[in-house]
């Protein structure tokens, strides 16, 4: 099974992209961490681009706060789908990023998520492996409805426990 690729522009991001590799543990989706910067090391942003999917990595999450351009250079060079996190940051709310991020011109996609939304950037990850052929595959996606029963129980038991509070 392909390998999820999780960047960010600097190491102060892990504060909010650690949940990436929370979610795909929790799948048992392996994973290869990495700071590439656009803006502070173009030369090795795009050759990490270029060849990460010749190293086993089938989907690139990439975080950056700020002008966040890292996410969009990296679909800019590499085959694979990318899913961009925009990370908040003291100013701006992580607007500055969210806008960045999503922004993108046709025929370079981002599949861009919620600001600080590094959670649902791993388990969009494991689905789009989970959408793939082969056993790894069914197993995520066996895996994937479970949690989303559970995600359905879950929320029924609070809804039930708000109305027992209430009446
Ligand atoms: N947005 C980018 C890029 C990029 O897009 O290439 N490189 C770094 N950064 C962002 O700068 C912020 C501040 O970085 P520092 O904390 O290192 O000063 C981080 O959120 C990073 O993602």
């Amino acid at each position: 099974m392909a390998k999820v690729g999780i960047v960010m522009g600097s190491d102060s991001d892990w504060r909010v992209m650690h949940e990436v590799g929370e979610a795909l543990d929790e799948f048992g989706i392996e994973y290869v961490v990495g700071v590439v910067s656009a803006h502070r090391m173009p030369e090795e942003m795009i050759a990490y681009g270029k060849t990460a999917h010749e190293k086993g990595i089938g989907v690139i999450v990439a975080g950056a706060g700020g002008a966040a351009h890292l996410p969009g250079m990296l679909a800019a060079v590499t085959p694979l789908p990318v899913i961009g996190v925009p990370v908040p940051l003291k100013y701006l709310d992580g607007m500055d990023s969210l806008l960045s991020i999503v922004q993108m011109p046709a025929g370079v996609p981002v599949a861009t998520v919620s600001i600080g939304g590094a959670r649902n950037a791993g388990l969009l990850a494991a689905r789009i492996l989970g959408a793939s052929e082969g056993v790894e595959a069914e197993r995520i996606r066996k895996q994937m409805l479970e949690f989303q029963a559970d995600l359905k129980r879950i929320a029924q038991e609070k809804g039930e426990r708000l109305k027992e509070n209430l009446n």
